[in-house]
Parts: C-alpha cells; structure tokens; sequence
C-alpha cells in the first residue's frame, strides 16, 4: 500500500459530552484508529477541538460558555486536558504527540506560517503525530476573524502541508440533503464532484451544544481542500476499522473528489488567506475568459464595482448573478475603474494612466 499523508479532523462533538468533560473511552477509540492508519506507513496528522467542551465545567461553568474571555479560560484548562489524553492514548501504541496551535493570523503571515510548515515537515519525518488545534486563548474576532470551529484550520493545514486526504469525522454519516436531526426522510449524497450554491445550501448548522460549525463549516472545508488538491471525507468513524477504511474509500460517509492539483503557497495566500477590499461583477464573456479561458481581467467586461481598493490590493470577482468565482491582485484603483469599466482597451488607454492594462492578470489570479 502507498503511503500517504492524511489530515483527520475530529470535532467536539466526537470527543466530550453536553456536560462538558471529555470522553476518554472515545479519545482511546480514537487513538487506536490513528494508530492503525500510522502503522500501515501512512503520515498522520490530527486536527482537534474539544479544548473548550473539555474544560468548562473544571472552571465551573454550568454550560459550554458563550462569552469570549470564559471560551478562552475554558479553552486554556481544557487544551492542557485535551493533550494529556491523547498523549496517553497514543503511548499505548509507542506513539509520540506533538502540540500545535495555530490562528488564522499565521496563516496570513507567509513566515510565520512558512515555519509552521517546516516545524510540520520535522515531525512527519520522525514520525511524530502533531496534534492541531486552534490556539483560542489568543484568537480574537477583532482583528482577523477566529477559525472558530475547527474545520476550515483542518483544510488549511491538509492544503498547506500538500495532504493526499482530509477526514472530517462528525456524529452524523455524512452530507445530507437536509440536517436529518430536523428531517429524517432526508437522504444521504454518497459523492460530490463540485461544490456549488446548492450543495452549500443543503447544509445547516451544528447538531449538538458543543459542536459549532455544522454540516455548513465543514463543506466549506471541503470547498477549501479541494480547491487545494485534496480530496475529502465527511462522516463517521465509530466503529473499529472506521478510519482506514474511510481512508480507503469504504467509510460511513460523503466523499468529495478533486481532479486539481496541489496549489503552491503563493496561490494558497490569495485563495485562502487574503482578505479582499472589494469585488467586482463581470459579464458573461469574462466569466469564460477567466475560467475557461485561462485569461486576463481587462476593463471591457466588468459590469460594477463594490468597495474602496487600491492598486495591488485583493478582490472578489462575481458573476452577473452574484457567484464568486475567484480572487485577484487588482491593478486599478477603485476611482479608476468606475471610469474604464465596459470600455475597450483603446479607450482605457486615453483615459487612464496605469501600469498594466489588465484589470486583474492570469498570473495572479485563482479561480475559487
Ligand atoms: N445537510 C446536513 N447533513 C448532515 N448533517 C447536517 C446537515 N445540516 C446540518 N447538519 C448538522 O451538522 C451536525 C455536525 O456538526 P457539528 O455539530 O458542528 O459537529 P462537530 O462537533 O463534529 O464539528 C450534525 O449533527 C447535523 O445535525
Ligand atoms: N478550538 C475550539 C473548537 C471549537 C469547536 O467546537 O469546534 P468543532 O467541534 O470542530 O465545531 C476547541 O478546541 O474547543
């Protein structure tokens, strides 16, 4: 068998209970379904939550707390309870743990996150199983918005660290066309090839007080790997065996393919860690050019323009019904382009002085 390197996320809701308190029997569980995917030769990687849902009621609280400063407190206890119990589950198994937390402010930090990889790289070397997690105590919304749940960190870090496979474990068996907890005629969707509007509209919100994200967060994590290269599942493992053989492509759950590459860094950015100052709506004839065509943006097919940029920042590009289909570093300033947009190349050149007469060029841009 070829060894791969797999990213496995697993949400609170697998690990603790509505009380609080994490739920050591399904922590051991856990371990020995890692521990199996390691001993076949395969790199693994854990993303995990639970730092909150194990700490709360230790500080006291009643319920998982809501203010930002008891998430933090709770975070704080329960991430040192959260190690402990994997580190002790996986020496079982001879298997050493390392601690890992990240924000989303280092991921938009290209060294600082240039040295989480590296540090990763370390620890797949040696054979170690780093262990992820958002670092909550300093995570703010104030400035760069909080992962928050735990399932778009696990994409980022399967598309940073080139992953064959991300494993998104839940408590329900995968994506369904409605939350079965609300409609139980709904039916399950086995495989998922794109992800568009629709499908991210079948998904709704978490199932259980401490889950967070929901089905929504998690197909949006999907969204994500995939447009990094990597494939995804979304399910259940409770039984054992569950993980390699949602690894091998028989697990309990939805499966979402990709037919893309891996994406370098430089893309990764723009895609994923950029925050754009604006958006623009182009015609139809640019919506091909850029995604079929593999073409600049040029000032004759933008229709409106939305927000203040400037030359070199990010935006948004949608479609005349309002889909986003990518990001690009813009070479225009706003003003400008309120002056250019529907006219040709000829004519922008008489009325404006830019460097570039590509609104958008193809070497910086992703389609999302
Ligand atoms: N279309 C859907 N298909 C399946 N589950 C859904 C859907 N919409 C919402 N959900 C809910 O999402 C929940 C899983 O998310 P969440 O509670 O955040 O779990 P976790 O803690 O594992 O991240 C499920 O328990 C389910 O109730
Ligand atoms: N970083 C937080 C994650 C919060 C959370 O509930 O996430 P998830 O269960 O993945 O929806 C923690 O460890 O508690």
């Amino acid at each position: 068998m070829m060894s791969e390197r797999i990213v496995v996320k697993i949400g609170s809701s697998s690990l603790t209970s509505e009380e609080g308190g994490l739920n050591s029997e399904r922590i051991h569980y856990f371990a020995s379904e890692l521990a199996a995917l390691y001993a076949s030769g395969h790199s693994v990687m854990l993303v995990t939550s639970g730092a909150v849902a194990a700490g709360f009621r230790q500080i006291g609280y009643a319920s998982r707390p809501k203010a930002v400063h008891e998430k933090q407190a709770a975070a704080a206890v329960g991430q040192a309870l959260l190690m402990q119990a994997y580190q002790e589950a996986f020496s079982k198994y001879g298997i050493v743990a390392a601690q890992i937390l990240l924000t989303r402010a280092d991921f938009s930090n290209r060294r600082r996150i240039q040295n989480a990889l590296m540090t990763l790289e370390e620890l797949l070397h040696k054979r170690i199983v780093p262990i992820i997690n958002e670092n909550d105590t300093v995570a703010t919304d104030e400035l760069v918005p909080k992962f928050g749940d735990n399932d778009n960190l696990s994409a980022l870090v399967a598309a940073m660290a080139k992953a064959s496979k991300l494993v998104i474990i839940t408590d329900m068996d995968g994506l369904y066309t409605e939350d079965p907890r609300k409609n139980p005629q709904a039916v399950k969707i086995e495989r998922v090839e794109q992800i568009s509007e629709d499908i991210l509209k079948l998904a709704g919100g978490a199932g259980s007080s401490v889950g967070t994200g929901g089905m929504r967060s998690k197909i949006e994590a999907a969204r994500i790997a995939m447009r990094g290269g990597v494939p995804a599942f979304i399910g259940k493992v409770q039984q054992e065996g569950d993980l390699p053989l949602a690894v091998a492509g028989n697990g309990r759950g939805t499966y979402f393919d990709t037919k893309l590459h891996s994406l370098p860094m430089k893309k990764q950015w723009l895609g994923f860690h950029s925050m754009p100052q604006g958006r623009i709506t182009v015609d139809d004839g640019a919506v091909e050019a850029l995604l079929k065509g593999g073409k600049s943006l040029l000032p004759a097919g933008i229709t409106a323009i939305e927000g203040d940029f400037h030359s070199g920042d990010v935006v948004e590009v949608a479609t005349p019904q309002g889909e986003t289909i990518g990001r690009g570093v813009i070479n225009y300033e706003a003003w400008q382009i309120q002056a250019v947009a529907g006219l040709t190349t000829e004519e922008v050149k008489r009325r404006v002085d830019v460097g570039r007469i590509e609104v958008i060029h193809r070497d910086e841009w992703i389609t999302l």
